[in-house]
C-alpha cells in the first residue's frame, strides 16, 4: 500500500458549469519515507495539488489516500510548508512557534514544548530573533520561523510548496540541507513542490513535472540515481547529474513551447483602427 496515492484526480474551481478544470487525471503514488519533488509552470496547479493532499480542498473526481484512508481535512500527521508564510503578528518568533508544538503536542510538559521551540527556532539560526516580532523581520527570517513551525510539529509527511524561493542562495542552501537532514534522521516521507530543477534534484529520490494548465497533469517521472548524502560541490561535476538536469530541462522546455504555440493560437487580436486614422510613418 502507498503512503500517499491520488488515483484520477480531478478539481474544477467551479462557480458555475464554465469553472476551468486546474487539474486533470492526476496519479501519483509515493512510498513512506520517500523523497519526492513535483517541478511546476507558475500556475499550472501546484497550490491546488498541495491543498488537494493537505485536505483544505476536496477532488471533483478522483481520490486522495493517506496510509490507505481517504484524506477529509488537515491533520498534523501531514505538515504544510507554504509559499506564504503565515505567521501571527501578534505573537514573537518564539511564541509562533511555540503556538504550534502546543496544538501538536497538548499533553506535553511545558518544559519539553520550551526545548522543541529552541532546537528548532535555533535550526533556522533564528535564535537571535527569537522576541521579535513578524513585523521587525524580514521576508526570508520570516520564511524561516514558517519552516521551524512546520518542522517542529514533527509531521510523519512533510509536504513543501515553493517554501524557499523567497530566500538568497545561500540561507536557501542551509534550509535545503537542515530538511534533508530531518527526512533522513527522523524517517519522514516528503513532497517538495519547486520551480527549480536543481533543487529537485539535489533533495529529492524522484522528480515529476506538472505540465502546465489549465488540465494541468503529470508528465513522466525522472529518478534521481545520485548517491546520498550529495555533496553541492560536487553535483556539478557529476555526469548523472547533468544528464538528468538536461533531461528535465528539455522536458520543461518542450512542453513549455508546446503551451506557448496553444496562447498564440488562442488570442488573435481583432484588426482595429480609430477613425481618420492618418498613417504618418
Ligand atoms: N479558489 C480558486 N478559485 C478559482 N480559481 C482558482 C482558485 N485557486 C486557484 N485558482 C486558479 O487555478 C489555477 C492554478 O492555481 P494554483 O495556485 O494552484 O497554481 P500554482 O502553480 O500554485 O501557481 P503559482 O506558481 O503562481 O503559485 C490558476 O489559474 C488560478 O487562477
Amino acid at each position: 500500500m502507498a503512503y500517499l496515492e491520488l488515483k484520477n484526480v480531478y478539481k474544477t474551481y467551479a462557480q458555475d458549469d464554465t469553472g476551468t478544470q486546474v487539474l486533470s487525471n492526476i496519479n501519483l503514488s509515493i512510498e513512506e519515507g520517500e523523497f519526492v519533488a513535483i517541478v511546476g509552470f507558475t500556475g499550472s496547479g501546484k497550490t491546488t495539488l498541495v491543498n488537494l493532499i493537505n485536505g483544505l480542498l476536496t477532488p471533483t473526481r478522483g481520490q486522495v489516500l493517506f496510509k490507505g484512508e481517504p484524506v477529509l481535512g488537515t491533520s498534523h500527521e501531514r505538515g504544510v510548508i507554504f509559499q506564504n508564510y503565515s505567521l501571527l503578528p501578534w505573537l514573537t518568533v518564539g511564541q509562533n512557534v511555540y503556538m504550534a508544538v502546543k496544538e501538536a503536542f497538548p499533553k506535553e510538559k511545558k518544559s519539553v514544548l520550551h526545548d522543541m521551540v529552541n532546537t528548532y527556532v535555533d535550526m533556522v539560526g533564528l535564535t537571535p530573533a527569537i522576541n521579535k516580532r513578524p513585523k521587525e523581520l524580514s521576508g526570508g527570517m520570516r520564511q524561516r520561523v514558517a519552516v521551524a513551525r512546520a518542522l517542529a510539529m514533527k509531521p510523519e509527511m512533510i509536504i513543501m510548496d515553493e517554501p524557499l524561493g523567497a530566500l538568497d542562495a545561500l540561507t536557501r542552501g542551509n534550509l535545503q540541507d537542515e530538511i534533508l537532514n530531518i527526512w533522513e534522521k527522523d524517517k519522514r516521507t516528503a513532497l517538495l513542490i519547486t520551480n527549480d530543477v536543481d533543487e529537485g534534484i539535489y533533495m529529492a529520490d524522484r522528480i515529476i513535472p506538472l505540465r502546465p494548465g489549465p488540465n494541468a497533469t503529470l508528465g513522466p517521472e525522472f529518478a534521481i540515481n545520485i548517491e546520498r548524502p550529495r555533496d553541492k560541490t560536487e553535483l556539478n561535476d557529476d555526469p548523472n547529474f547533468k544528464t538528468t538536469r538536461n533531461a528535465i530541462i528539455e522536458y520543461l522546455m518542450e512542453i513549455g513551447n508546446e503551451r506557448r504555440v496553444e496562447t498564440e493560437e488562442a488570442y488573435v487580436l481583432p484588426d482595429l483602427s480609430p477613425k481618420n486614422f492618418v498613417e504618418q510613418f
